[in-house]
């Protein structure tokens, strides 16, 4: 029998859903045993293979997490906020690792989410690739040497269709030029520039978001001082960067404690 770690992907016909699937099941390290999708999708009740438009999987799509959760060792989840919300009770019920992808949660979403964590094996970052878990890193290890004559700018571009700004990964960005200055995100973040807004702040860490056709995502962390100018920059090209992230966090979490974690914690970059 196998003995590789079940997972189920929720938002299965999703933009990261269809990658996931893909990358999950060309895996020998894991096996999909269910997809999930919102209630009223086209997809509900189908075999999942054939809603993608290819050969049958043997997996149907299904709306009722606690069904497919019962059987799975993992749930790999890229929704929305409130769904994901949703999910980590019933994933911690399932003793299922609940890997999320989600980004733009509100300060109540994160609120539950700490609490389900109490019970539950969480791994959520804004962005699951390497390489910009490192310009996390690097990011802020040049904040930590730079002082506030250094104007940090936080820039990012994503696909037309994006629903959240600041991205996910530009607050995680933030919080890490934040943590380099020993400041609170919070307390600096300028996320909303329009009109007479004045000079700008000293300390301050600005955002600015650009939407646009097919953008995978991209992002350049500024640090812009007296004379010169220092740029980190990622660029994703290909979203089964994610998904590859995404199923290296659920097979890492296999025989966790309860808690939330993140991708630095599975990268081993802490
Ligand atoms: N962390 C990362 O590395 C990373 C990478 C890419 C995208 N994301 C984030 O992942 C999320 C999804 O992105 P996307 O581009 O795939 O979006 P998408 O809109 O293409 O897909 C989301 C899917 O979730 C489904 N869904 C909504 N509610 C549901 C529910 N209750 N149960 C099951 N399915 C439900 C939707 O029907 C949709 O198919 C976004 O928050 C995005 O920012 C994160
Ligand atoms: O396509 C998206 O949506 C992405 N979301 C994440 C974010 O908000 O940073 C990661 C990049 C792609």
């Amino acid at each position: 029998m196998d003995q590789t770690p079940g997972i189920v992907v929720t938002g299965a016909s999703g933009r990261m859903g269809r990658m996931l699937i893909e990358v999950i099941s060309q895996s020998e390290a894991a096996r999909l045993v269910g997809a999930l999708e919102r209630p009223g999708h086209d997809w509900i009740g189908r075999d999942l293979g054939e809603a993608m438009g290819g050969a049958a999987m043997g997996v149907t799509v299904g709306d009722d997490p606690l069904e497919a959760f019962a059987n799975a060792q993992a749930i790999v989840d890229f929704t929305s906020p409130d769904a994901t919300v949703a999910h980590a009770d019933l994933a911690a019920q399932a003793r299922a690792v609940h890997v999320i992808g989600t980004t733009g949660f509100a300060e109540e979403h994160l609120t539950r989410l700490k609490a389900a964590a109490r019970h539950a094996t969480i791994i959520r970052a804004g962005n699951m690739s390497l390489g910009v878990n490192l310009l996390t890193v690097l990011t802020r290890k040049v904040a930590e040497a730079l002082d506030t004559s250094f104007d940090i700018e936080i820039v990012e571009a994503h696909h037309a269709q994006k629903v959240d700004a600041p991205s996910g990964t530009a607050l995680m960005l933030g919080e890490a030029a934040a943590a380099g200055r020993g400041v609170s995100l919070d307390d600096v973040a300028d996320r909303a520039r329009d009109g007479i807004t004045g000079a700008r702040k000293t300390g301050d860490i600005g955002f600015t978001a650009i939407r646009g056709g097919d953008i995978v995502g991209e992002h350049d962390v500024i640090f812009a001082g007296p004379g010169e100018r220092i740029v980190l920059r990622h660029v994703a090209s290909d979203r089964s960067l994610f998904a590859r992230g995404a199923l290296k966090a659920a097979l890492w979490g296999q025989g966790r404690g309860p808690g939330e974690f993140d991708m630095l914690d599975v990268l081993g970059l802490k």
